[in-house]
């Protein structure tokens, strides 16, 4: 393994999943610590770190939707609830001494600061930690979307998908026992074998931008460092 870091700055997606820990619903703050010292970890390296944070531990859209509410609607509290987890998370990570902001896409100044690109840049060169909440501040957009979509604006080398599984399998692997793991994939293959680990919008996103995605386990402490330092366990979808 090499000290030196594969990327300079980098977008970590973070599932509000993830947050829950063991937990049915909401925040399990030793999660959240846990998540945070990795990102930690990765600033001490050197690395510059963009997070987009979920919302799925505490609410989605579709929820709404599929009680027959409105979808709109059900997307806003599905964005308000990713502001929820920023702030766990930035809490968190000031805990540990890490100077971080949390940017919205919906204006809420007495919370947190608005998202721009400028400020996003400001502050990741100043080595702080950028939250990204409120997802893309649009309905009918999923924070994979976001992830992708702030990685191009901040020009990160690479959007980490931090998630429940440890790479991109031939199938769901939760669902299909003997799916077999890729180490590297194209992001063309991803989208042609239609490997729903991230939303379609969001690979198509990365791929019109070139960036890698690398897809790796959320759960397991220091995974983040080990493949920033060209280790671990992980899948990377590339242009080719
Ligand atoms: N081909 C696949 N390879 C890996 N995971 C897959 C695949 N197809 C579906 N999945 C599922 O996608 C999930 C990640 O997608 P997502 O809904 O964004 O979860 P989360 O937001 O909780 O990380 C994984 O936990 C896995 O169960
Ligand atoms: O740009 C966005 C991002 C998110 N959401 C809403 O916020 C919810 C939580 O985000 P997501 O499902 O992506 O969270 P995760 O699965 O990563 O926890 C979604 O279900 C949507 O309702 C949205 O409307 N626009």
């Amino acid at each position: 393994m090499t000290a030196e870091p594969m990327f300079k700055r980098v977008l970590l997606k973070a599932s509000g999943e993830a947050l829950m820990g063991s937990q049915g619903f909401g925040i399990d703050v030793a999660v959240a610590d846990r998540i945070a010292s990795d990102i930690a970890d990765a600033r001490r390296m050197g690395v510059e770190v963009g997070v987009v944070v979920g919302g799925g531990n505490i609410f989605r859209g579709v929820a709404v939707a599929s009680k027959g509410g409105d979808r709109v609607t059900g997307d806003h509290m599905g964005m308000l609830a990713t502001v929820i987890n920023a702030l766990a998370l930035a809490t968190s990570l000031r805990k540990l001494g890490i100077d971080t902001v949390v940017l919205s896409a919906i204006a809420m100044p007495e919370i947190c600061e608005s998202f721009s690109q400028r400020a996003a840049s400001h502050h990741l060169s100043q080595g702080r930690v950028v939250i990204f909440a409120g997802g893309t501040g649009n309905p009918f957009f999923t924070t994979d979307s976001a992830a992708a979509l702030r990685a191009a604006e901040i020009g990160a080398q690479a959007i980490f998908k931090g998630t429940q599984v440890d790479g991109i399998y031939s199938a769901d692997p939760k669902k299909v026992l003997d799916a077999t793991r890729f180490d590297r994939l194209t992001h063309d293959e991803v989208l042609q074998k239609g490997l729903a680990v991230m939303d379609v919008a969001a690979v198509a996103l990365a791929r019109e931008n070139h960036i890698p995605i690398v897809v790796f386990s959320i759960h397991e402490k220091g995974g983040f460092c080990d493949i920033l330092q060209g280790g671990g366990r992980m899948t990377i979808v590339t242009d080719n």
